[in-house]
């Protein structure tokens, strides 16, 4: 992948296998977000592949993405400030929605009915993430670390098998993070989730995942379990040994 003058990736290949957790780690502007951008056909690679399940993402319209059952969050949080909670959570849950626009333009009874449905689902995801107090707030305003649960309360909105996580804990306290990998836990076994997780926090990537991959300047330098890539010489040199 290819910005102008900058190859953001070049040639990383890896397995995501279902149920699993994987870490993607590596310095800054080592290309993890656009790896994601890739994943989600906000950026289309010069060259290579990505398959989910058997079928070439690239060939799908961007917006086919969520409903192939991948979902995202975002580092610096993609939610609307001026809507409340339960509607962000909505929004997320509309990618599910069968009605069309003319349906949806004409208030017919089944579009009223499903609307219902998705509001039911959105409140049983706030109680689940324990956001049922702020459903009504707007987003805007809201503490930072209840945000990050917001957009995940969203994504799940989607019902994923495959959650990519952005710099989850990114911004939260220490108690935050402590309690943001419980509810990632909870929510992958309940869920039932895929999950590729793109964070600098070591210790909630290595608690997390089941495997981590490792970039630097948009190459693929490992990939392994976490205490394996804790210990491998060129992570430490690129990224650990920068961040200790
Ligand atoms: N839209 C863009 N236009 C031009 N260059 C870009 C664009 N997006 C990313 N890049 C460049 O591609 C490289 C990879 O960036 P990317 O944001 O994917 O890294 P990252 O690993 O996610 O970094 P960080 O940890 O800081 O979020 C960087 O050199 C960045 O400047």
């Amino acid at each position: 992948m290819r910005f102008g003058g900058i190859t953001a990736l070049d040639g990383v290949a890896f397995t995501v296998q279902p149920g699993t957790a994987v870490g993607l780690i590596g310095p800054n502007g080592a290309g993890k977000t656009t790896l994601f951008n890739c994943l989600t056909r906000r950026c289309t690679p010069d060259a290579g592949t990505v398959r989910f399940e058997g079928e070439d993402l690239l060939a799908l319209p961007p917006h086919a993405v969520a409903g192939r059952g991948i979902a995202r969050t975002f580092q610096n949080l993609g939610l609307f400030p001026r809507l409340t909670v339960r509607e962000n959570v909505m929004v997320g849950a509309h990618s599910r929605g069968r009605t069309g626009h003319l349906a949806a333009a004409l208030r017919l009874p089944r579009v009223r009915r499903e609307e219902r449905e998705l509001c039911d689902q959105a409140d049983d995801l706030l109680r689940r993430l324990g956001l049922a107090d702020v459903a009504d707030h707007p987003a805007a305003g809201l503490p930072f670390g209840t945000l990050k649960r917001v957009e995940l309360a969203r994504a799940l909105a989607v019902r994923p098998r495959l959650l990519l996580l952005d710099e989850p804990v990114n911004g939260l306290s220490h108690g935050e993070v402590d309690e943001f990998a419980d509810l990632v836990r909870a929510v992958r076994q309940d869920f039932d989730l895929t999950l590729v997780v793109v964070e600098h926090h070591m210790a909630f990537v290595m608690g997390l995942c089941d495997k981590v991959v490792c970039l630097d300047f948009g190459r693929k330098i490992a990939e392994g379990p976490p205490e394996e890539i804790q210990r491998d010489p060129a992570v430490v040199e690129a990224y650990l040994g920068v961040a200790a």
